[in-house]
C-alpha cells in the first residue's frame, strides 16, 4: 500500500512461472483488484525456457491458471527469441553457469512479453527469502551497483519498463502457507539445471542462518536498504541505449543476451548452427 504500485487503469503483467509464488501473486492480485476495484487490467506473461521435464510441465499448471483467473496468458520461448533453448544451453555449456544465460535471457524475454502485450508494469513473485539471499549473493561478489538497488520493490530505468516486487516483505513460508490452504494450483518441483548456482550457497547459508536467528532475513532486507551507495558507484551505471543487433535497450553497444548468445554460436559445432 505504502509503495503505491499501482493505479487505475493501470496494465499489469505477472510473470508467471506456475510456482508458488507466482501463483499466489495472481491470485492476491485478482481477489484485491476484485475486492478493492483497483481499475487494473492483470495478464499472465509466462516464458518458456524450453527445460524438458520442468518448465513444460509447468506451463500447464499456468494455463489452467489462466481458466481459475479468467486472465489473458501471453507465452513466449527462449527458442523464438533467442534461437536456443535452455536444453541446448545446457548441452553445450554444461550446467556450471547455465543460470547466468537463463537469467539474462528471462530479463529481456519478460520485457519483449510485457512489450507486445501493451503492458507497462511487470510484477514478479519474488519473495523475502529471495531478496536476502540476493542481498548476500552482492556482499560476496562484491557488485555494490547492484546491492544498491537489489532491495527497491519498485526499479523503472528511463526507457525500462517499470518491474515491482510485491511480496518483497513476505516469508517464503508465509506464501506456501497461503497457497496450501487456499488450495491454490501451482508447481513445486525445482528447476532440473539449478543444484549448482551460486545462489544456492546464499540460500544454504541464509537457511542457517535463520535457523539460529528467525529475523536473519527480514534482517539482511533491512541492511541492504540502509546501504548509501557512493555516487561514483551508480555512476559506474552507463546510460540506456539500444544494442546494434537485436534493437533492445542496452547499456552497451552489444546487449547481454547477444554477447552470450555470440559465445553460443561460436562454439557450437558447425552442423548444429542454424538448425
Ligand atoms: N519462466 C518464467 N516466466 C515468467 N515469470 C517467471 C519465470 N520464471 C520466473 N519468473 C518470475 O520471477 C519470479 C522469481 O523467480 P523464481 O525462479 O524464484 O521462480 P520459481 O521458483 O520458478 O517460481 P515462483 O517464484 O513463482 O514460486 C517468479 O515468482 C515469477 O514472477
Amino acid at each position: 500500500m505504502d509503495a503505491q504500485l499501482f493505479k487505475a487503469g493501470d496494465r499489469v503483467a505477472i510473470g508467471a512461472s506456475g510456482g508458488k509464488d507466482s501463483t499466489v501473486l495472481a491470485y492476491v492480485m485478482k481477489v484485491l483488484n476484485e475486492r478493492y476495484q483497483y481499475g487494473l487490467e492483470l495478464f499472465l506473461l509466462s516464458i518458456d525456457e524450453g527445460i524438458t521435464g520442468y518448465r513444460d510441465d509447468s506451463l500447464e499448471t499456468v494455463k489452467r491458471n489462466k481458466e481459475q483467473y479468467q486472465m489473458p496468458l501471453k507465452i513466449l520461448s527462449y527458442e523464438e527469441l533467442y534461437g536456443w533453448t535452455m536444453d541446448a544451453v545446457v548441452a553445450q555449456i554444461g550446467k556450471k553457469n547455465n543460470c547466468t544465460f537463463c537469467g539474462v535471457f528471462r530479463r529481456q524475454a519478460l520485457d519483449r512479453g510485457a512489450m507486445s502485450l501493451g503492458v507497462d508494469h511487470i510484477v514478479t513473485g519474488h519473495n523475502a527469502d529471495d531478496i536476502a539471499e540476493t542481498v548476500l549473493m552482492n556482499i560476496m561478489r562484491g557488485d555494490i551497483a547492484r546491492l544498491g538497488r537489489c532491495t527497491a520493490i519498485c526499479t523503472q530505468g528511463e526507457d525500462t519498463i517499470k518491474r515491482s516486487k510485491p511480496f518483497k516483505y513476505a516469508y517464503e513460508k508465509e506464501i506456501v502457507m497461503y497457497a496450501y490452504f487456499k488450495k491454490l494450483d501451482y508447481f513445486s518441483t525445482e528447476c532440473i539445471y539449478s543444484p549448482d548456482a551460486y545462489r544456492g550457497h546464499a540460500r544454504a547459508f541464509l537457511k542457517d542462518l535463520e535457523a539460529a536467528r528467525p529475523s536473519a532475513i527480514i534482517d539482511i532486507i533491512h541492511s541492504g536498504e540502509a546501504f548509501e551507495v557512493r555516487e561514483e558507484v551508480k555512476a559506474g551505471q552507463k546510460a540506456q541505449q539500444t544494442c546494434v543487433r537485436c534493437g533492445y535497450m542496452s547499456s552497451n553497444a552489444v546487449c547481454k543476451a547477444c554477447v552470450l548468445l555470440e559465445g553460443l554460436e561460436r562454439g557450437r559445432p558447425k552442423a548444429e548452427i542454424g538448425d
